[in-house]
């Protein structure tokens, strides 16, 4: 994470700086109009948009970023739909904060573009471009209520106070907190400022929403129920969402669609289902947390692999592969029907069970098996492969 806090005060005080102006501002005025008009957005997605029918409200083309010699960003293109969220994940350094930080005008790009709306950005400041940004920690203002925080962008573009009131009141509805107007921003806890700082960058009707580790803070159980509660919230406002997170459960919870970053480039991007059923390359499968990964050489309908014979899906083409059995596809049997395996670890997973697997040869094995098979550490087992969670990847990664 890049500084993040500092960055939130200033993009806030930046758009401070324009206050004066953003009074006359015919954008900021339309920004207001958009906020307004959210019960208008929130029918229109009840009517259901196709998805042929969704227009691409971002898009990035060759998007590229240096510090130095090193190159944050690579080439980027993405293009993100109107009403979508899109999750962005990928490894500390990967350059997802460096993409956020690119389209709110924070930070130059070296090449590319990032068109928002239609309207090319290069020469846009940032609180001209109708993005809403939501860093992780310290984004309040510890000064102001409640109140105060969430008519900060309205305050600035002028909006009359009456309407202002209102406007916060319904945010804050909206986000869970009726009546906290005036509460100090500190007798809050920690998901209750989030939900703040939620609201503060609703409240001008963003185009787009880009929130940097919204739940980083929080506590498990809290960033669990807070995912449910986004979801609804942008499903309900109709609110594009291009949101960045280092935790995959997360990700996977709130998005229509996750990209998955390495080093400055697009690894893999897709729904949650498609990337966690076909994970395009060792990396992303092992971003994923899926360690089951050997080399392998596929002939007729089985591949050669440390750990022996592997029935792989039908249609596989020939050759040398990477070969992924995911957890669930680890049968156990016993010892002398399937590779032979002592059972080295065993973690309970509320579910089921999480097994290692130490094979007599290859590398070990993660099983998942129900509560009530999970054979004790030590214990001898056979594990057999189910072809339906077997995954052929490339041979390089
Ligand atoms: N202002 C800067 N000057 C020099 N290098 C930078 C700067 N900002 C980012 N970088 C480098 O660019 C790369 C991408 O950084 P970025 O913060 O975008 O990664 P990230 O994926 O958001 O990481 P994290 O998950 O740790 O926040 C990193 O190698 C980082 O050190």
């Amino acid at each position: 994470m890049t500084e993040n806090p500092a960055e939130g005060a200033e993009v806030a005080e930046g758009a401070k700086g324009e206050g004066a102006e953003g009074v006359e501002d015919t954008e900021g005025a339309e920004g207001v109009g958009r906020a307004e008009g959210a019960q208008g957005v929130a029918s229109a997605v009840a009517s259901g948009p196709t998805s042929a029918s969704r227009a691409s409200l971002l898009r990035l083309g060759g998007l590229t970023v240096r510090f130095g010699a090193h190159t944050a960003l690579d080439t980027v293109d993405l293009d993100v739909a109107e009403h979508e969220t899109v999750c962005v994940l990928g490894p500390s350094g990967s350059g997802k904060s460096t993409l956020l930080r690119v389209i709110a005008g924070l930070q130059p790009a070296d090449a590319g573009e990032v068109v928002l709306d239609g309207r090319n950005l290069r020469t846009v400041p940032t609180h001209r471009r109708g993005v809403g940004l939501m860093f992780q920690d310290h984004q309040l203002f510890p000064q102001r209520d409640v109140a105060g925080n969430v008519a900060f962008g309205l305050r600035m573009r002028g909006t009359a106070r009456v309407e202002r009131e209102r406007k916060v009141a319904e945010l804050l509805d909206l986000v869970g907190l009726p009546g906290a107007q005036h509460r100090a921003v500190g007798s809050l806890s920690g998901g209750e400022q989030q939900r703040v700082a939620l609201a503060r960058a609703l409240a001008p009707g963003p185009r787009l929403l880009m929130l940097d580790e919204p739940l980083g803070q929080l506590d498990r159980g809290l960033r669990e129920r807070l995912v449910v509660e986004l979801r609804r919230l942008f499903g309900e406002l109709g609110t594009t969402v291009l949101a960045v997170t280092h935790d995959q459960g997360e990700a996977f919870a709130l998005a229509d669609r996750v990209v998955i970053m390495r080093d400055g480039r697009i690894a893999q991007a897709g729904t949650p289902l498609e990337v966690w059923q076909r994970p395009a390359d060792e990396f992303v499968a092992r971003f994923l947390g899926f360690d089951n990964v050997v080399p392998a050489t596929v002939t007729g309908e089985a591949a050669d692999t440390p750990w022996g014979k592997v029935t792989v899906p039908g249609g596989t083409a020939e050759g040398a592969c990477r070969l992924l059995v995911r957890p669930a596809g680890v049968r156990l049997v016993p010892a002398r029907e399937g590779l032979p395996c002592t059972v080295a670890a065993r973690t309970f997973r509320g579910t089921h069970v999480s097994l290692r697997l130490r094979p007599d040869s290859g590398p070990e094995l993660d099983a998942a098996c129900a509560l009530a098979a999970a054979p004790e550490v030590g214990d001898r087992v056979g594990a057999a492969f189910t072809s339906d969670d077997v995954v052929v990847l490339p041979a390089t990664d």
